[in-house]
């Protein structure tokens, strides 16, 4: 199919094939309930699946002296920077069944005095979970889109917390499993006290002393 179809074409095309599908089902897509659910659907596919089409956002950039910060280099280096519980939601490529969890993503600043824009971060992790997807290649892309961004870190860690629908509501059922998924980059492969640094941060304990 042409990738340049407008987004109407789009949603009537897909509505057309769960229609049959509902059919093959046993069910009546004609009956009250379920007449503008095709469309319902369709519109709900397109925006888990958005990120197939769309370009990758930009992580911005800002110098920290002009906010007002005096980041030196040695002070901004070494910094290990979190940004936690960021809540994703994408579709498993298997079942294209949803998972849904939590995200975290640490890096340490090259630095240069450079602060990336924490939203960015979280939109990042939005664009590549909108694609069927497997957890583990999902929190690989986020790391290296970060990796490779203006933000030039010299690791990043991002770590993948998710419950998955097809584990849970059909096959196996289990309702507790969930998949952590770990990817490193840069000094966090082989600078271990890095890594525990971070999960450190992640300890709940640690975090209800922090009075999060
Ligand atoms: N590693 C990994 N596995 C996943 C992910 N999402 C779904 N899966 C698994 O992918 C596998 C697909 O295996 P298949 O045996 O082909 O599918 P299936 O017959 O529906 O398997 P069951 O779920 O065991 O009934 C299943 O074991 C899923 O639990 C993911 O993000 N990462
Ligand atoms: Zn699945």
């Amino acid at each position: 199919m042409e990738t340049s179809i407008s987004q109407e074409k789009l949603v009537e095309e897909i509505a057309k094939r769960v229609r049959e599908i509902l059919e093959l089902l046993g069910e009546d897509p004609n009956r009250e309930g379920l007449r503008e659910t095709p469309e319902r659907v369709a519109r709900a596919l397109i925006e888990m699946t958005s990120g197939l089409r769309s370009p990758p956002p930009k992580i911005k950039v800002f110098n920290a002296k002009d906010i007002g910060e005096d980041i030196t280099e040695d002070e901004n280096g070494d910094q290990v920077i979190l940004i936690r519980d960021i809540q994703f939601s994408s579709l498993c490529e298997h079942h294209l069944l949803p998972f849904i969890g939590r995200i975290h993503v640490a890096y340490v600043a090259n630095g240069d005095g450079k602060v990336a824009g924490f939203s960015k971060i979280i939109r990042i992790v939005n664009y590549y979970s909108a694609r069927p997807q497997i957890q583990e290649r999902l929190v690989s892309q986020i790391a290296d889109a970060i990796m490779n961004s203006e933000i030039k870190p010299k690791g990043v860690m991002v770590i993948g917390n998710g419950i998955h629908m097809c584990a849970y509501v059909r096959g196996v059922k289990d309702k507790e499993a969930k998949l952590v998924s770990v990817a490193t980059r840069g000094v966090f492969k082989t600078n271990r006290a890095l890594v525990n640094q971070v999960f450190r941060l992640l300890d709940t304990t640690h975090e209800r002393s922090l009075r999060l």
